[in-house]
């Protein structure tokens, strides 16, 4: 078997990582996600950040009714599954080695009369946005998606494209993510709307015009 580095910093428990499956009960739901931390990685585990932002999404903080949302690095799902759940229309996406455990679990956990109001597609952060029009969604969801600098300025451009509110939740880890926090802070008005200190998991709000960080 390979040896996994482990950093309790970084990574979810240790003993959740190699998990085939966990469960969560939100929106009133039990929700059950396959993961395959072995073959995916990263994008085949929940991570705290996406637990917290369930909770704040389950709390009310925001009207998800009828909305117009799309998840970005989605890993197994939670996020979208749960603003679904919630009422919102949501297009899940990741990087193609992804979409398939991610459609399994949407396919699990999201009522039929639902998945049509749902989509998992492909969106690699800077690549094929003409395929995402501008003023398509009303609201951008990113659970943990900051963490690789290469891949800042790609996700930055996929944010500014996409032209809609981002509620980002974030651990931040290093230096380079608070750079990150810069750059976004350049392009958007952005305002901490909550902190999980048990988690120690913050959530952004981004939005172009101030009126929209001002809710
Ligand atoms: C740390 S995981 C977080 C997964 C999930 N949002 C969660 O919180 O449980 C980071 C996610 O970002 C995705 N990702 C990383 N780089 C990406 C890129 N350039 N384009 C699209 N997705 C990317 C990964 O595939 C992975 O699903």
């Amino acid at each position: 078997m390979a040896l996994v580095p482990y950093d309790e910093n970084v990574l979810p428990a240790l003993s959740k990582l190699h998990q085939a499956s966990t469960e969560f009960t939100l929106a009133n739901h039990r929700i059950r996600l396959s993961q395959d931390w072995k073959r995916l990685g990263v994008a085949a585990v929940v991570w705290d950040a996406a637990i917290v932002l369930c909770m704040y999404l389950e709390a009310g903080n925001v009207d998800l009714k009828g909305k117009r949302v799309i998840e970005l690095g989605a890993g197994t799902g939670l996020v979208g599954i749960v603003a679904a759940l919630l009422g919102a229309n949501v297009t899940i996406t990741d990087r193609a080695p992804a979409l398939e455990l991610l459609s399994a679990n949407v396919r699990e956990n999201v009522p039929p009369d639902q998945q049509g109001a749902m989509r998992v597609s492909e969106l690699t952060w800077g690549e094929n946005l003409e395929l995402y029009s501008p003023g398509s969604f009303d609201l951008i969801l990113g659970a943990d998606i900051v963490y690789l600098e290469e891949s800042f300025p790609a996700l930055l451009r996929t944010l500014e494209h996409l032209s809609a509110e981002v509620l980002l939740s974030c651990r931040i880890r290093y230096e380079r993510d608070e750079r990150f926090l810069m750059e976004l802070r350049q392009r958007f008005n952005v305002k901490e709307v909550y902190y999980d200190s048990q988690r120690d998991i913050h959530i952004y709000k981004a939005g172009k015009s101030r009126s929209s960080t001002e809710l």
